[in-house]
């Protein structure tokens, strides 16, 4: 099978990396968190997960380039050193090799263009940081990009109950899928027993469920309202972080995301989207930007020719693109 190696390989670095946040956000304290430059949080827990996945990788796929979305340039300064102290604890303990010096070297292999041109990984080490501080849902979010097309992807989400009917089921879900292959979940204390997830198929929007960010800086919870009005939908939107929103649709708990900018400049990020992308596609659904346009992984880091997201099971994708494209002022 295609991409079987690197499947295996990516499952079992998203798998470490997953161990190493449920760890830290049991007990997570102040010396852990640290804010970026851009105001945006950021954890011990996603600089030791980058680490741990990106080191992994290297070892497997030496020249394959990575995008990620840490880098080291705050855990350098002497400010973080307590920060980064407690960065190399967290992936040592899951990764024994690791020194302060492979820690930071791996964190920066991260720093890769994208664009179209051969292969390249992507990775959010935690999506959703806010849900994580929050104590809720967050996902390791990895995929693999070849010529500008998401080929592979894998979604970590430690805290997303196994049997989508049951919240109060085993948490730890690993969703997964290569182009082509299908869309596969496995509990993430057994990886390797899936099974394979599929989309709902309810044909009409006002049944749909709906999902969305829980930040509403990060999508129009306003818009959002008004287009399901306008589909006369009955159910309330469920407020979730992270690409588990993607999960969600891949295993018919929901029908529908948005994500609806919330500001005119803002370039999607392609790690906050590749791996969900794919597992999402896999799994029967559809995926398109808020002007119905398909998303463009091929040009950088970022969606930058697109803008915000509709992913949905495919009987209600035309209706829902009709009424976000309808919503627009
Ligand atoms: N303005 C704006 N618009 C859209 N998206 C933005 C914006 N600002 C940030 N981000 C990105 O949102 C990522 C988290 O998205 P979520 O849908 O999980 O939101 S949230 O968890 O409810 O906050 C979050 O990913 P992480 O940083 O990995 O958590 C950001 O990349
Ligand atoms: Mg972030
Ligand atoms: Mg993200
Ligand atoms: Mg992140």
């Amino acid at each position: 099978m295609p991409f079987e190696q690197e499947l295996q390989v990516a499952k079992e670095a998203v798998r470490k990396a997953s161990l190493l946040c449920s760890a830290a956000q049991a007990g997570l304290v102040d010396s852990e968190k640290h804010d970026k430059a851009d105001k945006s949080p950021v954890t011990v827990a996603d600089y030791g997960a980058q680490a741990l996945v990106l080191s992994t990788l290297a070892a497997a796929f030496p020249n394959d380039p990575a995008v990620g979305e840490e880098d080291s340039s705050d855990l350098r300064k002497e400010e973080n050193a307590e920060l980064f102290s407690r960065v190399v604890e967290y992936a040592q303990k899951v990764d024994g090799s690791l020194d302060a010096e492979s820690v930071l070297a791996a964190i920066d292999r991260g720093k890769h263009a994208g664009g179209s041109q051969g292969r390249f990984w992507t990775l959010d080490p935690i999506d959703g940081t806010k849900g994580f501080l929050r104590g809720q849902q967050y996902a390791v979010a990895l995929a693999l990009i070849e010529n500008g097309e998401v080929v592979l992807g894998v979604l970590g989400c430690p805290n997303l109950p196994v049997d989508p009917a049951n919240a109060n089921s085993e948490k730890g879900s690993l969703l997964f899928a290569v182009k082509g292959q299908g869309a596969f979940q496995a509990p993430l204390s057994e990886i390797d027993s899936a099974t394979k997830i599929s989309v709902d198929q309810i044909d009409d929007p006002a049944k749909a469920v709906f999902c969305e960010s829980v930040e509403s800086g990060h999508t129009a919870h306003g818009r959002s309202a008004a287009i399901t009005n306008a589909l006369g939908t009955s159910v309330e939107p469920f407020r979730m972080d992270s690409q588990c929103k993607y999960a969600a649709v891949s295993r018919g708990q929901a029908s529908v995301y948005l994500r609806l900018p919330t500001r005119p400049g803002y370039e999607e990020k392609i790690w906050d989207h590749a791996a969900g992308y794919i597992v999402l596609q896999e799994a029967g659904g559809r995926i398109a930007d808020t002007f119905g346009n398909p998303l463009d992984f091929s040009l950088g880091r970022t969606l930058k020719n697109n803008k915000g997201i509709v992913a949905t099971s495919p009987a209600v994708f035309e209706s829902v693109v009709k009424a976000v494209v309808d919503s627009a002022e």
